[in-house]
Parts: C-alpha cells; structure tokens; sequence
C-alpha cells in the first residue's frame, strides 16, 4: 500500500498514524465563532486535521431543487435554499476560518461539493481536498479533481463496489495521491449497516491508503476500523449533540472526540508486529511466576529420571525452562538431586 503525502511532515499510510479528520461540516450552524470554537476544539482534541463543507449553492443544487420546501426540525429556513445559504460561509469567511486553524495549528481543508468549490480551495492552498460521497457518482467531478494533481481523501457512501473501481480508476489515471474511505451515508447508520469489513476488501483491492468515514453513533466502530487497518479515520465533531442540525447527532463531542484520538493511539501501538515473542515487559513476571523444571522426589547420582520424578513448579532458583520435560525424561542424573531442587542442564546426561 502506497503512502500519501499531505504536507512535509503529515504522510498518509504505510506506518504513518493513522490520519484523523475532525468534520465540523455544517455543524457550525452557520455561525463564525462557533466554527472557530470548532477547530480549537478539534486541535484539542488531538485530530490530525479539521474539515469544513464548501458548496457553491447554484453549481451543487438545481434552481427547483433550492426552492423545493425545507420543513422539519433541522431545517435553517423554510426552503432547502435558504436553509443551505444560512449555512454556507463566504469565501472571505473561508480565509478567516483558514487562517485561524493556521495560528490554532492545525491542518484545515473542506469537502469541495462542486467545481467551483474545488477551485476556490486549491486557491486557498489547503492541504489536500476531500470529496464526499455526495460526488462518488460524479465522475465528471472525479475526473476534474484527478487533474488538479492536489492530493484527494474520497468517501464512497451510497454507490456500490463497481463504483467504488471506477472512481479508483479515474484518479489513479492522474496519479496514486488519494485515499479511499468506506462510508455509508445515513444519519446516523445502523450499526448492522456499517459492514465494516469491506474496508479489508478495499485494502485488498486498491493498492492506496484505506481509511473509514463513520455516520454511526459512539465510538466503538471507528475503533474497530484502526484494529482492521484503516489509515484515516473521519468523525463528525459537535459542540452540543442536541443542537439543531442533521449531522450533530451521530457526531463527536470535544471530550468524546479526545478519547477517540486518544484510543486511536493506544490501538496502533497495541497492534504492533506479528511475530509472537517473548516481549522485555514480560520479564517481571517470568521471573516470578513462569515455571520450570524440578525434582519431584530425591534421587541420586546415576539414576534413571522417569516422568513421576520430575515436576513443574513456580521455583527459587529456577530450573530450566519447563517446555524442555520431554528433554530431561529418561535422561541418567550426574548430581545427588533433593525433592524441589530445580533441574538445569548439566545435572543430566
Ligand atoms: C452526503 C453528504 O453530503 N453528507 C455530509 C457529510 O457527512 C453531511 O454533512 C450533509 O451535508 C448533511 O447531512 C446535510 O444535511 P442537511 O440536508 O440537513 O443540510
Ligand atoms: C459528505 C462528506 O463526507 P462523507 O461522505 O465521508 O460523509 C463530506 O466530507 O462532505
């Protein structure tokens, strides 16, 4: 699996950290100040990086689809084009939210939901641009956004396998700096619908970074994800899960969303390498309690050791190693040999 670069320092993939995105989307509710409250939190928090949503209103959505009406308890106005407009920063905004990640210290980008927006942020030099599931059918986009060079992170809710190919296709075309990420793209998901293991298909069959974007409730499921080798991990984060708003439920609050980094953490230290060994910390307690060899009853010089006559015991001084019994059977003793005596090499032959 190949790596990504994101900037000098933050790579993707490989034995690099696994890459944590803070999606504040629109759970900013349209407000500066709680976006900045946000990213702060998202620093604090330990993630890799903070993500907005940009959208050019008339490039995404249809004129009709603007007016269609927008009535339920989430909506920000009373059609869909309203309550998207309430939500949408300008551009000069956009700066401003950038700048302030920069002096916060933490990497900023957002989803570009259309062309325009794509453009508008390569301008704004961000790191990398993701592309959300809303455009894993969009293969003009994907086309579009494969040409800019610029390293892409693309969901992949709400389109099947073959898809999932085609848009690997498309990018790859242009060149390998782009991550998968599986999704499904509910509000929030069915834990029965996650079907986390098709990220181990994914890994099998892309030849790039894996990672796994999650709609569902908690944190166990992202978790899971890091154990199965994902290398980007994307949360929704939220001041107030009671807040209005479609995505604040299935998001992370600050506290909630520190413990994910910092369990993140423990799990990639904690998978370490395959080879089953004996590991430096274990020494404490070999040394107390693992057992070994000794006598089980007291014999002499010149006698024969049969089974009954050797035992494995926890003992002070130890013996050898008790996995050598069947070494030690039938063997002749060289020394007198009292009852719990350990038995080391050299007292047979
Ligand atoms: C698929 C996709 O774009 N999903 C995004 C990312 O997860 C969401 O944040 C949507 O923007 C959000 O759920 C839309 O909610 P409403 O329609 O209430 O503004
Ligand atoms: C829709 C988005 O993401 P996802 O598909 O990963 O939920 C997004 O990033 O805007």
């Amino acid at each position: 699996m190949g790596e990504v670069r994101i900037t000098d320092d933050v790579k993707i993939g490989g034995g690099n950290p696994c890459f944590i995105i803070a999606e504040v989307g629109q759970n900013h509710q349209g407000d500066i100040e709680i976006a900045k409250k946000l990213i702060k939190a998202a620093k604090e928090a330990g993630a890799s990086c903070v993500k907005f949503q940009k959208t050019c209103l008339t490039e995404k959505f249809t004129k009709k689809y603007l007016e269609r009406s927008y009535d339920n308890p989430n909506s920000w106005g009373k059609t869909y084009g309203e309550h998207k407009r309430h939500l949408e920063f300008s551009e000069e905004q956009y700066r401003e939210l950038f700048r302030y990640a920069n002096e916060v210290g933490i990497l900023f980008t957002a989803s570009a939901m259309d062309m325009v927006s794509f453009d508008f942020l390569v301008n704004l030099k961000v790191p990398f641009i993701k592309i959300g599931s809303g455009d894993s059918n969009n293969l003009l986009f994907l086309k579009y956004a494969a040409s800019k060079k610029i390293p892409l992170i693309i969901s992949t809710g709400m389109v099947d396998k073959e898809a999932v190919k085609t848009i690997y296709e498309i990018i790859s075309a242009q060149h390998k700096r782009f991550c998968l990420l599986h999704c499904i793209s509910a509000y929030p998901v069915p834990y029965e619908d996650v079907n986390l293991t098709v990220l181990q298909d994914y890994m099998k069959t892309f030849d790039i970074p894996i990672g796994f974007s999650g709609q569902e409730l908690g944190t166990a499921v992202p978790l899971a994800a890091v154990a199965l080798g994902a290398k980007v991990i994307e949360k929704h984060i939220t001041l107030d899960k009671t807040m209005k708003g479609t995505d604040h439920v299935c998001s992370l609050t600050p506290p909630e969303f520190a413990q994910l980094v910092r369990d993140v953490r423990v799990i990639e230290a904690a998978l370490g390498n395959p080879i089953k060994k004996v590991v430096t910390s274990e020494i404490p307690c070999i040394d107390k309690l693992q057992k070994s060899l000794v006598m089980g009853c007291t014999k002499n010089r010149g006698e024969i050791l049969y089974p009954g006559d050797v035992k494995i015991k926890v003992a002070e001084p130890k013996g050898l190693n008790a996995l050598h019994f069947e070494e030690v059977i039938y063997k002749t003793l060289v020394y007198d040999k009292k009852e719990d005596e350990p038995l080391n090499k050299g007292d047979f032959c």
